[in-house]
């Protein structure tokens, strides 16, 4: 299999964050256009938007803090399938090869919250012709019942054991900004941004960003962090946004 492209759309595209459980079919559908037009192997992941993320806190569960309840897990699952079974429809119907896979079923954590996430099923289907399109899910963690795996997680898990090519995080914003609100064109070393990252508005999602930044930087492969409108810009082999490596 040739190296393939890794692309993330953030749950905040994908979903209205305002509205518990609805998906922007609109601009499901413009993205799914996009990547159905890509001639090349491709994972997508998608995160949680309004289906994961008020699961997970109404149960109390983040990356680090667990639940043993069961039906938290089914509650988070639940809600992070049907999301899945959206964006798999949105992009059959637009033509792509999209098959799901749930993480909760592949992954696991360690009691230090090490990843382990095995990638020969998603391999095989790249080798198939399939576009296997993973999300955020919960994640049995030793020690600790369930967690939440984050998308971007997996797309830093994925790049690194498929040995992707390129990857792309599809965000709500052009790119990562600097202190006065421009698109950073390329980051190399954390330093040059965290100060930005540190002093942003959104306080609640300030570590999303910072978080991406750091775990892009360790990949072997250059990652590009851009809006739902630059796309098929990144797909067709451009690089818009920001170029992370
Ligand atoms: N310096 C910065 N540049 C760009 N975005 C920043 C910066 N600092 C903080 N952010 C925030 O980070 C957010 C992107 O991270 P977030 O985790 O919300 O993205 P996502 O992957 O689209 O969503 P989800 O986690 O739901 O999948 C932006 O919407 C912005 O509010
Ligand atoms: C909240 C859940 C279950 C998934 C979180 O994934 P993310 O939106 O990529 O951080």
């Amino acid at each position: 299999m040739s190296s393939p492209t890794v692309l993330k759309l953030g749950g905040s595209v994908v979903t209205d964050k305002d509205a518990p459980e609805t998906v922007d079919d609109e601009r499901l559908a413009a993205l799914a256009d996009a990547v159905a037009g890509h001639d090349g192997p491709l994972v997508v992941v998608h995160g949680g938007g309004s289906f994961g993320h008020h699961h997970a806190s109404a149960h109390g569960v983040s990356r680090t803090e667990g639940s043993g309840d069961p039906a938290a897990a089914r509650g988070i699952a639940g809600a992070m399938e049907d999301l899945n079974r959206a964006v798999v429809g949105a992009l059959a119907d637009a033509g792509a090869p999209a098959v799901p896979v749930h993480p909760f079923s592949l992954a696991a954590r360690d009691a230090d919250g090490d990843l382990s996430l095995p990638a020969g099923s998603v391999a095989t289907m790249l080798d198939e012709g399939f576009v296997p399109v993973l999300h955020g899910d919960v994640v049995a963690h030793a020690g600790e019942g369930v967690t939440i795996l984050s998308g971007d997680e997996l797309v830093v898990a994925l790049a690194a054991s498929l040995g992707a090519e390129r990857v792309g995080l599809c965000s709500a914003v052009p790119g990562v900004l600097d202190a006065d609100g421009a698109v950073v064109p390329r980051i190399g070393a954390f330093d040059e941004v965290a100060d930005a990252l540190g002093g942003s508005d959104s306080t609640d999602v300030t570590g999303g960003m910072a978080a991406k930044v750091r775990e892009l930087l360790a990949l072997d492969a250059p990652a590009y962090v851009f809006d739902a409108d630059a796309v098929a810009e990144f797909l067709a082999g451009g690089e818009p946004g920001t170029r992370i490596d």
